[in-house]
């Protein structure tokens, strides 16, 4: 399988009285969907400046689709990276939606010809294409979240990061979000990889695999439901548990296995008859 991300022994610290990460590993399959997960200040988001070569490892190496992230191959490896970030609002660079996701094409500088149609696909494919003439400030939460989607999918990235991207939007704005995230892995399959950055258990839950750090060190790794069995490595890492996990540790008998909120619900219902 192809990997999108691999990080070999990475060494970085900030200052020289902190070590952040010191000798940490992590490979990503492309396909992927990778929730990382950790406390505030575990390092999620220095990683993700270490890969978009924001900032430069001490030592070790990323590469990216096999290409290792230098000083010379930064602008080729970050062409390939999307990013989204928790604040909707210092997203916007345009006056209308249509012209948001056009400022990227016209950074990259796409043919003109080309544009409209590749803002049009963008819009649709995160479901706002009849708000491409709207004033992107006018938007809740949840649709200035997608348009931002929108603007990162018309370069046509092969990763997208987001970063604490759903963490400022109230429930329905989340949910919507969650859901585009799901269409675009049913649409793209293996042509896109996510990592999604979160605090929220409840979207970690939707990813293929969960990735937990603890002050730059992975403390467990694995398909959600084998993560969110780990209830006291996950409480000890200063984290909560999805929903039903939470609601499974308050139940006197408890299943075998982890089980999602869908699950849980048959499961309780057969205990009871
Ligand atoms: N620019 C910086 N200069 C010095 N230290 C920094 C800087 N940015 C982050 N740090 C420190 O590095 C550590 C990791 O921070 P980072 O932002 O990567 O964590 P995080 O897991 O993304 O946290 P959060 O969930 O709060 O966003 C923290 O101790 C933080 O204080």
């Amino acid at each position: 399988m192809t990997q999108a991300i691999k990080i070999d022994n990475l060494k970085y610290n900030y200052n020289d009285d902190q070590v952040l990460f010191d000798g940490f590993n992590l490979e990503i399959d492309s396909g992927q969907w990778v929730a990382l997960v950790g406390h505030n200040g575990s390092g999620k988001s220095t990683l993700a400046k270490l890969i978009l070569g924001l900032i430069a490892a001490n030592s070790g190496n990323i590469d990216v689709f096999g290409e290792r992230l230098t000083v010379d191959t930064v602008h080729h490896v970050r062409e390939q990276i999307g990013m989204v970030f928790q604040n909707p609002d210092n997203q916007f660079v345009g006056a209308t939606v249509a012209d948001d996701v056009a400022f990227g094409l016209e950074n990259k500088q796409t043919p003109s010809i080309e544009m409209p149609r590749m803002i049009d696909e963008a819009l649709s494919i995160v479901g706002m294409l009849d708000f491409k003439d709207r004033e992107p400030h006018m938007l809740s939460g949840g649709q200035k979240q997608r348009v931002a989607l929108a603007s990162v999918l018309a370069l046509q990235p092969k990763i997208i990061i987001l970063d604490e991207a759903m963490a400022m939007l109230d429930p329905d704005g989340r949910a919507t979000i969650m859901r585009t995230l799901q269409d675009l892995k049913s649409r793209f399959g293996r042509d896109i990889t996510l990592v999604t950055i979160t605090h929220d258990m409840d979207e970690a839950i939707l990813a293929d695999r969960v990735v937990v750090i603890n002050d730059g060190q992975l403390i467990l790794d694995g398909t959600p439901a084998s993560v969110f069995s780990q209830y006291d490595i996950i409480h000890h890492n200063g984290l909560e548990l999805p929903f039903a996990g939470e609601l499974v540790e308050k139940l006197d008998t408890k299943p075998k296995s982890y089980l999602d909120e869908r699950e849980l619900i048959q499961w309780l219902s057969h205990l009871n008859k």
